[in-house]
């Protein structure tokens, strides 16, 4: 098991390690100052300038003083922005400041008509490429490798992965979770982003990749040092950049990484090659499916590094929340229990009917995410040139659109009483007809629930992370014990623009339960 201070520097990705040691008060003060120089920066010497839409209203004022405090308050404000934007401007378009710029809100009706709009006007890569200083980080890939298998292969087999996976959570917890025969004080966040590291890579490679510690430990690291090195960058004028980039020890490290991933991946290739294996992981489904430079075996290998970027920290966060939310309302932890009882096969297993059935799980997930998503904003786009939408509002050049999913699900309209915390109520809405059921999962995208974005781009591996979470989750609760300590209240998520991440510090007791 990783150091916890080892593991709060990958967990925590916008701090930079430096930072670790410091006090809040001081990690704050610094963090101020580092984004009012990503603020002058990224504005003064940015390569794109933004041009605003006329009569759009802008979150706290339109006036120049006013988005200039704005897009520094929205840092660590933004929930309570865009709430405030959206509750005044409820299916219209607004602004909403941020140190990328304006940001502009669409109402999700918009996106029927830009979700089919050409890739090259409406992009979806270049919003990674922009946050994340895609140039010197390598994220941001405009591949379409790894989305057209997880979209095609790993949905399709999503059943054949499963009891590997399943196999693989218990093992994990077996050696990456604290023994627990007393109550436990277990870092949440830390745990779990090793065991979803580890379970799905098993999904990734099979054990090969599960087992490879080196390649897990760079496989969680990996995004962590694309969001501090993205950070550190942002820092200095574009023309310093290319010089800059070797000064910044989290970018250097990033190359490591896909070296470890190539050191992990390619002899797996060569050796199923040679004997003309195929097996039911991504890593043989991209081999299969590679065309032209895709099919170099490190092309491949980095290629998985990036899926990893995609599916691990997301997917850890989202049971993080529902553990601090069971731990805070311990009366939702029997009926899930009993669920999962309910469905569990003799070998300790889920089946495929076995997940459908787990619809009060399903629903407490979906509650749990729309408490607490990692993101604020999805259907992140920039549009590249100006775009006329139907009924003629011209969307300029160089604008970065969203959709304020988090604030749409705190809408009463759409939510009755969108402020209590209904464990059940996915569930309860299902019960009323099947037409309406499809759209209350889960895994589901559409204008209500955007969680995992939406349209061409909307998020391939939620089925999977669905089940994933699903079996984690009952693994936790048929065998452990969970509450807060002595006095302790539900940890607060931590706002960093768009992203709404699990506090990584908190801790929840755990005690085996005895069988
Ligand atoms: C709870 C966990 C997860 C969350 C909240 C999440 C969320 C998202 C979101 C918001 C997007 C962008 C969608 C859009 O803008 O329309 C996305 C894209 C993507 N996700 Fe996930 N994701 C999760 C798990 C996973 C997993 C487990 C995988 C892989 C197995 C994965 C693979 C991808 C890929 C490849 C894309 C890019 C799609 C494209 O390029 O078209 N995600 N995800």
């Amino acid at each position: 098991m990783g150091s916890p201070s080892e593991l709060d520097r990958i967990i925590f990705p916008p701090l930079l390690p430096q930072l670790q040691n410091l006090s809040s008060i001081h990690v704050a003060a610094i963090l101020g100052l580092v984004t009012i120089a990503i603020g002058i920066v990224s504005v003064v010497a940015s390569g794109r300038r933004q041009r605003l839409a006329l009569g759009i209203p802008i979150v706290g004022g339109s006036d120049k003083a006013s988005i200039k405090k704005n897009r520094i308050r929205f840092v660590h404000d933004g929930m309570a922005m865009l709430s405030e934007g959206y509750e005044k401007n409820k299916g219209s378009m607004f602004y909403v400041p941020s140190v990328l710029g304006e940001r502009l809100m669409i109402p999700p009706k918009y996106v029927e008509e830009l979700k089919t709009a050409p890739i090259d006007k409406v992009d979806f890569v270049a919003t990674f490429q922009e946050m994340f200083e895609g140039k010197y980080t390598t994220m941001g890939s405009r591949s379409t490798l790894h989305p057209r298998v997880v979209k095609a292969q790993l949905n399709h087999h999503l059943a054949d992965v499963m009891p590997g996976v399943q196999e693989e959570i218990r093992n994990a917890f077996e050696e990456d979770f604290p023994n627990c025969d007393d109550w436990t004080p277990v870092p949440v966040v830390d745990r779990l982003t090793q065991i979803v590291a580890r379970v799905s890579s098993r999904m990734f490679g099979g054990t090969t990749l599960s087992e490879n510690r080196e390649w897990i430990k760079a496989s969680i690291a990996f995004a962590l040092d694309g969001f501090t090195g993205a950070q550190a960058i942002k820092q200095y004028p574009h023309i310093l950049r290319p010089i800059m980039q070797y000064a910044i020890p989290t970018l250097r490290q990033i190359s490591e990484h896909y070296r470890s991933a190539e050191r992990a991946a390619i002899p797996l290739l060569e050796a199923r090659e040679r004997a003309g294996e195929k097996a039911l992981d991504l890593l043989s489904w991209m081999s299969e499916q590679a065309q032209g430079g895709e099919q170099d075996k490190a092309f491949i290998a980095g290629i998985l590094l990036k899926v990893s970027f995609a599916a691990i920290h997301t997917s850890a966060a989202a049971p993080a929340q529902l553990v601090f939310d069971l731990c805070a309302m311990p009366e939702y932890i029997e009926p899930l229990r009993k669920e999962l009882e309910g469905v569990m096969q003799p070998d300790g297993g889920i089946d495929k009917n076995g997940f459908h059935k787990l619809t009060k799980m399903d629903s407490i997930m979906k509650e749990s995410q729309r408490f607490n998503p990692l993101l604020l904003i999805t259907f992140e786009r920039v549009v590249t040139a100006d775009y006329r939408l139907k009924d003629g509002f011209v969307i300029p050049a160089n604008t970065t659109i969203g959709v304020p999913t988090q604030a749409i699900t705190m809408d009463p309209d759409i939510y009755p009483n969108p402020k209590t915390f209904d464990g059940f109520r996915f569930e309860k809405e299902r019960i009323k007809g099947a037409e309406n059921a499809g759209r209350q999962v889960y895994a589901a995208s559409n204008h209500d629930s955007m969680a995992f974005g939406y349209g061409r781009h909307a998020c391939p591996g939620r089925f999977f992370a669905s089940n994933e979470i699903k079996a984690i989750m009952g693994y936790l609760l048929l065998n452990y014990d969970m509450k807060f300590s002595e006095g302790q209240t539900r940890p607060k998520s931590m706002l960093f623009e768009t992203q709404n991440l699990p506090d990584h510090e908190a801790t929840v007791m755990f005690r085996k339960r005895k069988s």
